[in-house]
């Protein structure tokens, strides 16, 4: 007796099919049934104008989310960064699986590092956020360098890189994990340096709110501590109120070991983890004027708690000028 496979909605790109066959496979594991990805081609893909135009990488999951409600597949995967922040009610999330290294990295020639780069060196990046910390460091480490916008999937951008037309850009570690390309990086960036995008390095895995059955399965490859952690962050921007090309950083992880243990709090395993540190920071993409503040305390145990902490912090950035830092659109 053959059983009905599980319909996986997926983008066509190169990131997305790796990472769709990836949570594939896992959901076989969890659930005996096969798996069989639908491929689904979204405007975002085809389209060669510039995505904040057509209204950032939120087109990409429009797409999927309506081959959902319409019922022609039963789960999709999407990018938890490039996902909106407003969930629709007849969709859930009903898994938010283990977050890989949500760390931004650089592909450069001659196997540079950040800090390595002749003066002038140019970095291609679209993303406003990567460029305010990048320049905001620059401007702090007394290094001369110039961001430069590019779009284009993950292949064309490093394909900048080889053919000499920039001398490197910056990418997601997970994105090249997913791959098979993350033996190409030459520095690994500091969270410390470049906070990443909200929800990078996790995934989403989304389906109808009223297929109970099919968000018990699905609930199997959750990830209670990435979930209030990448809710956190994305109540932060939410609260922010900005979009997924905004300047916007956000991360909510383990606080540095020592303070933690001294108290007699946090071990490494995540077995006992009792505290989170959860940092935001705004920019203009100049790096001219940053705000960066972070709140540690204990791990949220609701989303109602996790959605709270990113608000919370919001409201302190907004007091000290978030908001006047957020007014440039994504170029
Ligand atoms: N904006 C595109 C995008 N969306 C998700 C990833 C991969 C990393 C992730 O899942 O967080 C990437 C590529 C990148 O930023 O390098």
């Amino acid at each position: 007796m053959t059983e009905k496979a599980l319909r996986l909605g997926t983008r066509r790109s190169k990131l997305a099919m790796a990472q769709s066959g990836q949570v594939a496979e896992a959901v076989h594991q969890v659930t005996g049934r096969p798996v069989e990805l639908v491929e689904i081609t979204t405007y975002g893909d085809v389209s060669r104008e510039n995505l904040a135009q057509i209204g950032g990488t939120g087109v990409f999951v429009t797409a999927l989310r309506d081959a959902l409600l319409k019922g022609e597949v039963d789960f999709a995967v999407h990018s938890l960064k490039d996902l909106p922040t407003a969930q629709p009610a007849e969709l859930v999330l009903a898994a938010v699986p283990p977050r890989e290294d949500p760390r931004d990295v650089l592909i450069a020639r001659d196997a540079l590092k950040f800090t390595d780069l002749p003066r002038g060196a140019r970095i291609g990046t679209g993303s406003p956020r990567r460029m305010a910390q990048l320049n905001a460091y620059a401007r702090a480490h007394g290094l001369d360098i110039e961001t430069v916008a590019i779009r284009g999937n993950v292949d064309t951008r490093i394909g900048y890189v080889q053919d000499g037309e920039l001398d490197a850009v910056v990418l997601a570690a997970a994105g090249l994990n997913r791959i098979g390309r993350i033996d190409e990086v030459t520095d690994f960036l500091s969270v410390d340096t470049v906070l990443p995008a909200p929800g990078q390095g996790a995934l989403a895995i989304e389906c109808a709110a009223d297929n109970a059955a099919l968000i018990a399965a699905l609930g199997e490859l959750d990830d209670p501590f990435t979930r209030v952690a990448v809710t956190a962050e994305r109540s932060l921007l939410a609260a922010l109120e900005a979009g997924c090309s905004a300047p916007v950083g956000a991360l909510a992880d383990l606080p540095p070991l020592s303070a933690p243990l001294e108290r007699g709090g946090s071990q490494a395993d995540g077995q006992f983890v009792k505290e989170m540190r959860l940092r935001g920071v705004v920019g203009t993409t100049d790096g001219t004027r940053m705000v960066q503040l972070s709140t540690t305390g204990p791990v949220p145990q609701t989303h109602d708690q996790a959605w709270a902490l990113g608000r919370e912090l919001a409201t302190e950035m907004l007091a000290q000028g978030a908001a006047g830092l957020m007014g440039e659109r994504a170029h």
